[in-house]
């Protein structure tokens, strides 16, 4: 059974102005020891869906679907249950935790708390387990004895990784973990969640905006746009044959160490994400997709089939994607190219020419010629699918400083 289950998950913001839909109908499978990646431009809503697990979103949030941990549903659990669940069965490293470490206590004080409130050691215990857990991250037991301030960033950020380990869970939620760290740091904290991960067979989700660092983390990835997934599959199939035109962009976004051309070709999606109170008809990124139907403008979009174990919510892997209304006028032909997309996700051959509804270019190699050149990319990322020591070994994350992948 899956260790966790998401049944249509939904997440609403209700504000002065009225309500923000961050997340719409998400449903997830993330089966025990397996690692799942989502991906995805900064307000997709993919925090919001990592805090909704754990019931630690705002009281201005209202969620609705299922969130099945263990079977148990964690949005209907009594308050006292909850608490129990939070570290001891499921623990959170956030985005910048290292900020959220009391500032005058020791360390070893705040690895020790979850592990003395859930009542899971004796002080004596405790003792050993903070210094055991320090350790585990590369910390020597006397770093225990200092106050936040005496540690670099990345020293704090394993500390959080400490304290999410404390309690044994069997579900990390790390939400861009090591976006606050320089890019040597990063890799070392990142090397260590998956080695950390690996060894105690625990599951994890990662939350980040770079599908590369996610590719060589996690055996699935999940592409998240305007708060719905766009796409979810094998890692490694995701990340080099992307079916959504979105995740190819996202994909094809990120230079790639050891690729010149990466470097020299600046690759990016044209326009900005949808204001989540105003998303447009049909599908949500008919405005910047190149290769867009008129009819993607109005038709219900779903998570279609899109190869073994994957989905993809774009026209194009219907075998017959196309509808009267996107035929030429007075024929009853199809038109060239959309169609091929199911069978060859790198793009048309003969080039999309002009948007169809008028939508912004996506530069050269985003959109549709965009996959020749992510395949090149994940030349690096063998391994991606596999969780486990091997592809701890074999996988390279592509990484760098936050303010060029922003
Ligand atoms: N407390 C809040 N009240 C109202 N709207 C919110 C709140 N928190 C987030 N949102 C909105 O919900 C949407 C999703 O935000 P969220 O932070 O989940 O996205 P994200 O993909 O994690 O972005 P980032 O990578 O920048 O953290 C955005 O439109 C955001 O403005």
């Amino acid at each position: 059974m899956s260790l966790l289950q998401l049944r249509d998950v939904s997440v609403t913001y209700r504000v002065a102005s009225g309500e923000v839909p961050a997340v719409r109908g998400v449903s997830l499978d993330l089966a025990a020891g397996q690692a799942l990646g989502v991906a995805g431009e900064s307000g997709s809503g993919k925090s919001t869906l990592a805090m909704a697990l754990l019931r630690l979103l705002p009281r201005d949030a209202r969620v609705t679907g299922e969130i099945l941990l263990d079977g148990e549903d964690v949005l209907t659990m009594k308050w006292g249950r909850l608490r129990a669940v939070r570290w001891a069965s499921a623990s959170v490293v956030f985005q910048g935790a290292q900020h959220a470490l009391n500032p005058v206590r020791r360390i070893d004080e705040q690895i020790a708390e979850p592990l003395l409130v859930h009542g899971k050691a004796t002080a004596a215990q405790a003792r050993r387990r903070v210094a055991e857990l320090l350790e585990q991250v590369g910390l020597p037991a006397w770093r225990g004895r200092n106050y936040p301030h005496e540690l670099s960033g990345g020293q704090r950020q394993r500390v959080m990784i400490a304290m999410a380990l404390a309690c044994s869970p069997r579900l990390i939620i790390a939400d861009e973990p090591t976006t606050a760290l320089d890019v040597m740091i990063q890799a070392q904290v990142l090397t260590l969640i998956r080695s950390l991960i690996a060894e105690h067979g625990i599951s994890m989700i990662m939350i980040s905006h770079d599908l590369s660092v996610l590719a060589s983390m996690c055996d699935r990835l999940a592409v998240m746009y305007a708060g719905q997934v766009v796409e979810h599959g094998p890692s490694r199939e995701v990340f080099a044959d992307a079916r959504h035109p979105y995740s190819r962009a996202l994909s094809a976004a990120f230079p790639t160490v050891g690729d010149p051309a990466s470097r020299l070709s600046p690759r990016g999606l044209a326009g900005d994400p949808p204001d989540p109170m105003h998303l447009p008809s049909g599908c949500s990124f008919h405005p910047r997709c190149d290769v867009a139907l008129p009819s993607c403008a109005s038709r219900p979009i779903e998570l279609w089939p899109a190869g073994e174990g994957r989905r993809a919510a774009c026209v194009h892997v219907l075998p017959d994607p196309a509808l009267p209304e996107d035929l030429p006028a007075g024929s009853g032909e199809v038109p060239d190219g959309p169609g091929e997309l199911s069978d060859s996700p790198g793009g048309r051959a003969d080039g999309p020419g002009e948007p169809p509804n008028g939508a912004h270019a996506v530069p050269a190699g985003t959109g549709g010629g965009g996959g020749v050149e992510i395949g090149t990319q994940t030349g690096t990322q063998t391994g991606a699918g596999e969780h486990g020591a091997d592809a701890v070994e074999h996988d390279i994350p592509v990484m760098r400083p936050a303010k060029e992948v922003q």
